[in-house]
């Protein structure tokens, strides 16, 4: 590394901390400190004890090799004061570092004693006072980094543990149980100041009174990883059940082993585990699951939260007792006894494996196009081929439809992860891009978006396909997407003739009025020889009425894709006409045209072309493409933002790892009541849409009432919120169509809508805010705005909740928008994680306080 790295060093006393940063502005006019490498010809070595020191005759450790032909490098200085010449070690610590010799690694840890770890501790203070709390742990972060990189077998797990908890733990208020456990972890590699026995040495192992005091140091390191030092705020960790040192997935299993005793570190086998961690006990550990899985030949293990289970060995089907099949496991695992039927609480009659199954349960049997006439009792294996108990005959296989995968969900049944063939060999699911094991294993994140009529959420579903998919949409659904786009063009323009006729009929009443007023009555109105500006050519006219009548009749299917190319030249000529575009200019009054009716009117006859191909763009814009009352998922991983200049660190990329299952469902498909919200249980988040531009536009219902959108939208909101499913779930509200709101406020005022009516914006002259003609910009309408309705929404919401709705503004066109939106998301997600984890740590820690954030 050729980069210059300074250390940055906080003048003022009162500074929380300093950091090490590579610098890049100007030439500074003032020395800066420098950071002095440790002088090699410094670092002590161990000596032979002194015969005087009356010891027994014990083996001697020998001193390590002169600097210049020892491997190991000095670790890089990142801190600016000199550093302080390094303890030799005394002759008791000779015999304590002899006392791991048998170990593997032995000898490492005592160079790693006598060099780095254990001096950290009394060099602790000095770089605490240089350089504070962060240039203390990237001190430590260092050591860790070359250590390992130099010694990865041979690294001993306990000297890094050893000299890591003697400090963490004589921080902690238990001061007995510390010492205690001190006692025991220092026989490995700690050091002691001869004369001092080996239950009373932990404190003498260099604790300066300022380092305890350091509280946040103490916090900072209890968040490491107490093998490699890593510091990670979101990289769970696993605990050890008797001196509480967390270990980060990537050492977890070095420094624990196979955990004979459960899950205590290698230098804990055999101690008892601290009463304040009994709770702990039969809890389930995210981090050993997700590594143990792929070890243990279990495809995909089950969730193992405290409660009570079924299992079905002969299918894999796992669940909770009185609840339906929550994963699908391998089979035949020596787990639980005999399968009860009442073991899902199911009350439809038809068994499988000897369990009555439940409704929804019959429901994916039917999709799957299982016979359940008689209530058969069904025989079902792994591989999901099915027999009627007693029969010999294999009936069919439950997961060979397709159209299974994308059921399944849809029900919160499970789907296996991987199909078995007949000949027994697993292979991998057709319908999904081929997952690796690792993921599979993880938990998927189910986010369901919702919304009510036009609200945005299928663009946001496109443009996640966009932004997180290798292939979004396939040859054949481009293809399919193609033709939707031609036949649009028809509806749309078929609106605007419609609406041309209604405004060019208003025209000619209000001219009849006007003449009837002038002529008193006298002269007769001629309508046929009247022209208005909605009045088109005779021509034209002929086209139109024969669209309309097509329309009419509902056959435009059946001219297809002739008059795509045919009458691509007449639409456009209609388009261009004045009469359209004075009925366009008052689209807001025709209720049924969307908003992109222009966007690929513009383009009719490129888009009428048998070559066009339809951009991202025309997708995104483009309608039907999710049907409006189906479920439409897809399932995707965040990438890893990498910024110019800075490197993708751990935690993005086990989050990268992380999947998610975006479930897009249209309000119109909840059914009476939002019935089949139900389904939804298992969701980590609702994303509850609403187009922020609604509150001046209207729509028909089913019974002639014409609606305020945004009213609606509220109404059907009210009622998610409050629905029962939902009663523990994180609400994300997401304003769309935000790119829209300024210009329409122009147009129209937010207080036409009636829940809008007290909107009164503070609006700042300030000059400033003046362009350079001296026009006043109010560029902070739209925000304004969407400040005031984001309100409305955590008000409505926190009224019938009690809880708080997180709230993002969305431009769906825009993919950027739309990742943002779904990342902040994800962060809601993973707030509440570690609000549970926080919690969890608080009820079962002996230390005061041990995060704060
Ligand atoms: N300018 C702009 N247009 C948007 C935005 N979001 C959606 N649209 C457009 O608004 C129209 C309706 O959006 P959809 O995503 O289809 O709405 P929906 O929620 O699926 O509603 P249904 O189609 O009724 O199911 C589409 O033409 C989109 O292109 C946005 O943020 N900005
Ligand atoms: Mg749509």
């Amino acid at each position: 590394m050729d980069r210059r790295l300074m250390v940055v060093l906080s003048a003022a006393e009162s500074a929380d901390y300093s950091f090490a940063d590579e610098y890049n502005g100007p030439p500074l006019p003032y020395d800066i400190p420098r950071a002095v490498p440790i002088d090699v010809d410094r670092i002590p070595l161990a000596a032979v004890a002194p015969a005087s020191a009356g010891l027994p005759d014990l083996p001697v450790v020998h001193p390590l090799p002169s600097p210049s032909s020892s491997p190991l490098k000095k670790p890089p200085p990142t801190h600016a004061t000199p550093a302080p010449p390094l303890p030799v070690a005394s002759p008791t610590s000779v015999i304590e570092n002899h006392a791991s010799m048998d170990r593997p690694g032995a000898e490492v840890s005592g160079a790693l004693g006598s060099f780095g770890f254990p001096d950290r501790s009394t060099d602790l203070s000095e770089v605490v006072d240089s350089s504070g709390a962060i240039g203390f742990s990237d001190e430590l972060g260092n050591g860790a980094a070359w250590s390992n990189e130099m010694m990865p077998n041979r690294l001993s797990t306990e000297s890094a543990l050893s000299s890591e908890f003697s400090f963490r733990s004589s921080a902690s208020g238990d001061e007995d149980e510390a010492v205690a456990l001190q006692a025991k972890k220092a026989l490995l590699v700690t050091f002691q100041e001869s004369g001092q026995s080996s239950c009373s040495m932990s404190p003498a192992v260099g604790v300066t009174p300022r380092a305890r005091s350091e509280d946040l140091d103490m916090k900072i390191i209890k968040r490491a990883c107490h093998r490699c030092l890593k510091r990670s705020r979101f990289t769970e960790k696993e605990t050890c059940l008797v001196c509480d040192a967390k270990y980060c997935s990537g050492c977890v299993l070095r420094a624990m082993g196979s955990m004979p005793e459960g899950r205590k570190c290698i230098s804990c086998i055999g101690s008892p585990i601290l009463e304040s961690n009994r709770g702990r006990l039969g809890r389930s550990s995210r981090v050993l699951k997700k590594l143990l899985s792929s070890r243990e030949g279990c495809s995909c293990p089950p969730n193992l939260k405290p409660g009570f289970y079924w299992y079905d060995k002969v299918s894999g089907y796992w669940g909770k007792e009185g609840h339906k099949p929550d994963r699908i496991i391998t089979p035949h695992l020596n787990v639980g006894g005999i399968l009860m039927r009442n073991a899902s609480n199911g009350n439809t009659g038809i068994l499988i494996n000897g369990r009555e199954i439940t409704k929804v349960e019959l429901q994916m049997l039917k999709w799957a196009g299982v016979h359940c006439a008689g209530n058969p009792h069904f025989w079902l294996n792994a591989d999901g081929t099915y027999l009627e108990e007693g029969q010999k005959n294999v009936k069919g296989q439950i997961w060979e439809k397709p159209i299974m995968k994308l059921l399944c969900p849809v029900l919160s049944l499970p789907f296996p992860s991987k199909v078995a063939n007949p000949s027994g060999e697993e292979v991998n699911n057709l319908f999904h891009r081929a997952v690796p094991d690792c993921f599979d294993t993880k938990a998927l994140q189910k986010l369901l978006l919702l919304g009510h009529h036009e609200s945005g959420t299928s663009t946001i579903f496109k443009q996640a396909k966009f932004l997180y998919s290798s292939v979004p949409f396939s040859e054949d659904e481009r293809e399919d997407i193609k033709l939707m786009i031609q036949t649009s063009i028809y509806n749309y323009l078929a609106i605007l003739l419609e609406g041309r006729e209604r405004f060019e009929e208003e025209s000619l009443d209000e001219q009849r009025d006007k003449q009837h007023l002038e002529s008193s009555g006298d002269v007769a109105f001629d309508k046929q020889n009247k022209v208005t500006e909605y009045s088109i050519s005779p021509r034209l006219r002929a086209f139109s009425d024969w669209l309309l009548k097509i329309m009419a009749s509902g056959n435009l299917e059946a001219i297809f894709p002739a008059a795509t190319r045919e009458y691509a030249p007449l639409v456009e000529e209609l388009w261009k006409d004045s009469a359209i575009q004075a009925t366009y200019s008052r689209r807001n009054e025709l209720q049924s045209l969307p908003s992109y009716a222009s966007y690929f009117l513009e383009r009719v006859i490129d888009i009428s072309r048998a070559e066009y191909e339809p951009s991202d763009m025309d997708i995104l814009c483009a309608e039907g493409i999710n049907s409006s009352n189906g479920v439409t998922y897809t399932d995707f991983q965040f990438p890893c933002l990498a910024y110019v200049g800075s490197s993708i660190d751990d935690d993005d990329q086990q989050e990268a790892l992380l999947r998610y299952q975006l479930i897009r469902v249209h309000t119109k498909g909840l059914g009476e009541n939002c019935k089949w919200l139900g389904m939804f249980e298992d969701v980590r988040i609702v994303m509850f849409c609403v187009a922020i531009t609604d509150y001046d536009e209207y729509y028909e219902d089913a019974n002639g009432t014409v609606r305020n959108k945004m009213m609606e939208s509220k109404r059907i909101f009210e009622g998610i919120a409050g629905h029962p499913t939902f009663e523990q779930m994180d609400f994300l509200l997401i304003l769309s169509k935000i790119d829209l709101l300024e210009q329409k406020m122009d147009m129209a005022p937010l207080t036409l809508c009636d829940w809008f009516g007290d909107y009164n914006p503070v609006v700042s002259y300030h000059p400033q805010n003046k362009n350079r003609r001296g026009a006043q910009i109010d560029a902070t309408k739209a925000q304004q705005a969407f400040h005031y309705v984001a309100v409305k929404f955590k008000r409505l919401f926190f009224s019938i909740t009690g809880r708080k709705l997180y709230v993002t503004q969305a431009n769906g066109l825009d993919g950027d928008s739309v990742d943002a939106a779904l990342r902040y998301a994800r962060e809601i997600i993973k707030w509440e994680e570690r609000l549970v984890c926080d919690i969890h740590e608080s009820m079962y820690s002996t230390e005061p306080s041990s995060y704060s954030h």
